[in-house]
């Protein structure tokens, strides 16, 4: 088709379709037209009374003038013409019609081209010719009407496609239409001023006053309700009143917390604190000092960090004169309390939003006696709840970097104004400062206040300057050592036959404690000192008695930076902040990369972090890494073997089983082979939505007899109560990540196990694990009797799986087609939608029998309990015995098995 280019230059051709048209037009296409004609949906392009251009809607809605229209008339008024706008004209096209309207002066006919044509008449069409209406406008000198008629008779009977015919009833359908369209909108018109007239009556009136009365109560009762079922949930963790009144809680009260809190500590049964409590708690709270705290997992961080900053809100508080003991009065109440002056208190950073909500229920339950209010600020929940709850001003938010950084990035004045922060807390600390991890960290670091040295105007002047005096001597100091270190090493390379150079590195590690690698670290950002808690000799220097003056709670502006005297408390932890990373850095030293100076991440995030001038590093991590209630065990064996011994651990040791793997991939295969083999699996990954997630959560949590199936956005800190088991599917990427995904199980001095499957790909990674680990990590027993019928089984659902897989590949191809076809108007092949042919029928027919037959047999074998090969199930000779399942924890007695299985690819353990 060629008409393209002509009826752009003579921009007549717009769209004015009114008839069914049912392919996209594209414009032309085809051999001849490279350009596009003027072209536009529902819209008629006229030549008006003064020759101007006139965009007409197809309903006659609006009229504009184009910009062309000025040089239209300029054109008319040279050259007057007679114009005969014809009325609507219903024609029908075909592929070379266009031609004929481009040269007869037709506009407003919207473009079909030959491809939407043809779809339209072999797909719905059934060999109809497409039918559209046009307006007809045709530019005359000197045509007389008998001429005109004859062209139009002429057209009537044009061979090339275009019959015009029933001009006059489509005339009318067009102003029918019209007329209706107008109808239609003035009586909505009508009807909505008659309802905003009545709107405004009534807003004045009595009736709708008492109804926005009842309105509001209605949501007040809603949100009361809510707080109620909040609490409720809360509750859950409480210990009946009767047993909470009998413990002694003298420990506690020993440590001057505030007694709202051991009232809460009492309701959940608390009597006496974890170990890393004990340390951090005193310390805290009394010297103020900034916390870095490491403990196995499990161990009761959270409120080892919690406990000290809801103390110091509520003395903060209490010194404010306000009233911090839980309302009796529905929250409501206390949300219509001017809050405007409020600031946020205290801040924590948690690497996961399952984490952050669980801190937030956690910091909760210690809290409920008091009038806080604890949120979390995560990705992936209600915008709204989330706006709400920010509303409320809360004390303490609990967040994930990345959302935290988004809303203070978009200007959430709230969350962005750190000047009165107490306290702030980075749980998961290790995790957090990994690289390209949170990007967002780092802003949020940099927007914590700088101290002022002296947290009372002039109080501690002259003990500032010794600090600094005896900062420079200590830099002196460390910069004479390190020459002389540098000296010492030159002198070594110079003299290697004298002196056995890795003899005298391994007296030096010797004397090299924790704390003089902590000492370096502080090198690298200039710090004074670090102490390491020993009880005795803790120093309190700058805050007595971990007291609070409210004239100290101001922010004061010195110079151009901003500073506040506000004493902001830090806590970093994790399980794996130090020892691991102390051990790398001592092997670091001994092969002298310790020039290199990569930090790691304790060292991040003491060169990050604007910390006290004292601070303390509390760590009660054991040397074997890993929680002391917990059993580890491996099973060497090959790849394709994972799923047998999957089958066979969740078979024959039933209970809570968190299995973690590498990727979402690998989750959602083992899913689908677990579902056949019927046992009960939730999927977590963060390629999940988030409420997905936390409903997933929750069914592990309640289920008994379940699995779930991870990635490692579960791996850290999650504490689910009752998890028995960990299976490592696939090796962890490193040695905290297998710290902290066995430190699922086993937690507050619980029992649990993990397993490990190890294949000779990964012998590897193994290898270095128990280097750093430093303790063997023994067989899983496995009774390889039990064997050939696992086998049977994963065999069976390979199959299933396999033949599912391929029936939903050829149908996915075929709808595949089908979408792309229709969303670029491609007429398909009749063929393709031809039925199959009768082989194909007949092969699709014995497919699908085998499948439901071989769905049928493994149902009916899993019907059977697992059993051994040589047990027959006839005579039912000591099935008992064998279909017991064990619960690994009370039966799994690793130091016995001794049951090293033979496996291809390993090397001699
Ligand atoms: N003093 C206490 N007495 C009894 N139970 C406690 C005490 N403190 C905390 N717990 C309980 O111990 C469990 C583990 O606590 P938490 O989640 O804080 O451990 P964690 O050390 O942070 O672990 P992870 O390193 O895995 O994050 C929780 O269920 C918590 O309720």
């Amino acid at each position: 088709m060629t008409g393209g280019e002509e009826t752009k230059k003579k921009p007549v051709a717009g769209g004015g379709a009114r008839g069914g048209r049912k392919g996209k037009g594209k414009g032309f296409k085809g051999k001849g037209g490279p350009k596009k004609p003027f072209v536009k949906k529902n819209v008629v392009i006229t030549t008006g009374p003064n020759g101007e251009q006139i965009e007409k809607r197809q309903r006659g809605l609006r009229k504009k003038k184009t910009k062309s229209a000025t040089a239209a008339a300029a054109a008319a008024a040279q050259k007057p013409k007679e114009k005969v706008i014809k009325n609507w004209e219903k024609v029908e096209i075909d592929t070379n019609s266009f031609n004929h309207f481009a040269a007869s002066g037709l506009v407003g006919l919207e473009v079909i081209d030959a491809g939407s044509y043809n779809t339209y008449e072999s797909g719905g069409g059934k060999g109809k010719r497409k039918s559209v209406v046009a307006e007809v406008v045709e530019e005359t000198t000197s045509d007389t009407e008998s001429e005109k008629k004859s062209s139009s008779s002429s057209k009537k009977n044009n061979k090339q496609g275009i019959v015009l015919h029933e001009r006059e009833k489509e005339e009318k359908e067009g102003a029918i239409v019209d007329a209706k369209h107008k109808n239609k909108k003035a009586k909505k018109g009508n009807q909505q001023q008659q309802q905003q007239q009545e709107d405004n009556k009534n807003r004045n009136s009595e009736e709708f006053k008492q109804k926005k009365k009842d309105f509001e109560e209605f949501r007040k009762e809603q949100r009361v309700a809510r707080e109620q079922k909040k609490k409720e949930f809360q509750l859950q963790d409480r210990i009946a009143p009767e047993a909470a009144d009998t413990l002694d809680m003298t420990v506690w009260e020993s440590y001057n917390l505030d007694p709202l809190i051991i009232k809460g500590l009492r309701a959940l049964g608390y009597e006496r604190p974890t170990e890393i409590q004990s340390q951090v708690i005193p310390a805290s709270i009394q010297s103020g000092n900034d916390i870095i705290g490491a403990a196995e997992t499990g161990s009761g961080k959270t409120l080892a960090f919690g406990i000290p900053m809801v103390n110091t809100i509520l003395k903060y508080l209490r010194a404010q004169g306000e009233d911090v003991t839980r309302s009796t009065l529905p929250q409501v109440g206390l949300l219509k309390k001017d809050n405007s002056h409020k600031k946020l208190l205290a801040l924590v950073l948690c690497p996961t939003r399952e984490l952050a909500i669980q801190v937030t229920n956690h910091l909760r339950t210690v809290a409920l006696e008091t009038s806080l209010r604890i949120i979390s600020v995560v990705g992936g929940l209600s915008q709204k709840k989330q706006d709400r709850e920010l509303n409320s001003k809360p004390e303490i938010v609990v967040a994930t970097p990345g959302r935290l950084w988004e809303l203070i990035d978009e200007g959430d004045k709230y969350l962005g104004d750190f000047t009165n922060l107490l306290c702030f807390g980075i749980d998961e600390a290790d995790r957090m400062v990994e690289k390209g991890v949170f990007r967002e960290i780092d802003s949020i670091l940099e927007r914590l206040p700088q101290y002022q040295l002296h947290y009372k105007k002039g109080q501690n002047d002259e003990e500032q300057e010794e600090v600094e005096q005896d900062e420079d001597e200590d830099q002196e100091e460390q910069e004479d050592a390190e020459e002389e270190e540098q000296q010492e090493e030159d002198g070594e390379e110079e003299e290697e036959e004298q002196v056995d150079e890795d003899q005298e590195e391994e007296e030096e590690m010797e004397d090299i404690k924790d704390i003089e690698d902590i000492e370096d670290i502080e090198d690298i950002q200039g710090m004074e000192e670090l102490e390491e808690i020993d009880g005795d000799d803790e120093e309190i220097i700058d805050f007595q008695e971990g007291e609070i003056d409210p004239d100290d709670f101001q922010a004061e502006e010195v110079g151009f930076e901003k500073f506040t005297s506000v004493k902001r408390q830090t806590f970093i932890f994790s399980a794996t902040i130090v020892g691991v990373h102390d051990e790398q850095q001592k092997d670091a030293k001994k092969k002298k990369k310790y020039a290199n100076k990569e930090l790691t991440p304790l060292q991040t995030l003491i060169s990050k972090i604007n910390f006290h001038r004292k601070y303390k590093l509390i760590d009660c991590t054991l040397k074997k890494l890993t929680a002391h209630s917990l059993k580890e065990s491996k099973i060497l064996c090959n790849l394709d073997e994972k799923d047998q011994y999957l089958y066979y651990f969740i078979d024959r040791y039933p209970g809570k089983t968190l299995v973690f793997v590498n990727s979402v991939d690998c989750i959602r295969r083992l899913l689908a082979i677990l579902k056949l083999l019927k046992v009960v699996a939730f999927p977590l990954h963060a390629q999940m939505e988030q409420r997905q997630r936390l409903r997933n959560l929750d069914h592990f949590k309640r289920e008994k007899n379940v699995i779930l199936i991870a990635t490692d956005v579960a791996a850290r800190g999650l504490d689910i109560p009752g998890v028995e088991h960990v299976v490592h599917y696939q090796m962890p990427r490193t040695i905290e990540l297998y710290v902290h995904r066995s430190g699922r199980t086993a937690r507050s001095n619980r029992e649990g196990i993990s397993v490990l499957f190890v294949d000779p790909s990964e012998q590897k990674t193994y290898a270095a694990f128990t280097d750093k680990l430093e303790h063997e990590i023994l067989d899983f027993p496995i009774d390889f009797k039990f064997m050939p019928a696992v086998r049977e089984r994963i065999g069976m659902a390979y199959d299933i799986d396999k033949q599912s897989f391929e029936k939903k590949k050829v149908s996915d191809e075929k709808n595949w087609y089908l979408r792309n076809a229709k969303a670029i108007d491609m007429q398909l092949d009749d063929v393709f939608y031809q039925s199959d042919s009768e082989d194909e029928k007949d092969k699709q027919y014995r497919e699908k029998s085998r499948l439901n037959q071989l769905k049928m047999t493994l149902d009916a074998v899993l019907a059977q309990p697992l059993m051994p090969s040589g047990v027959s199930r006839r005579y039912g000779a000591g099935i008992e015995e064998w279909t017991n399942k064990k619960n690994a924890r009370a039966t799994l007695d690793l130091e016995k098995s001794k049951s090293k299985k033979k496996c291809d690819g390993f090397w001699e353990f």
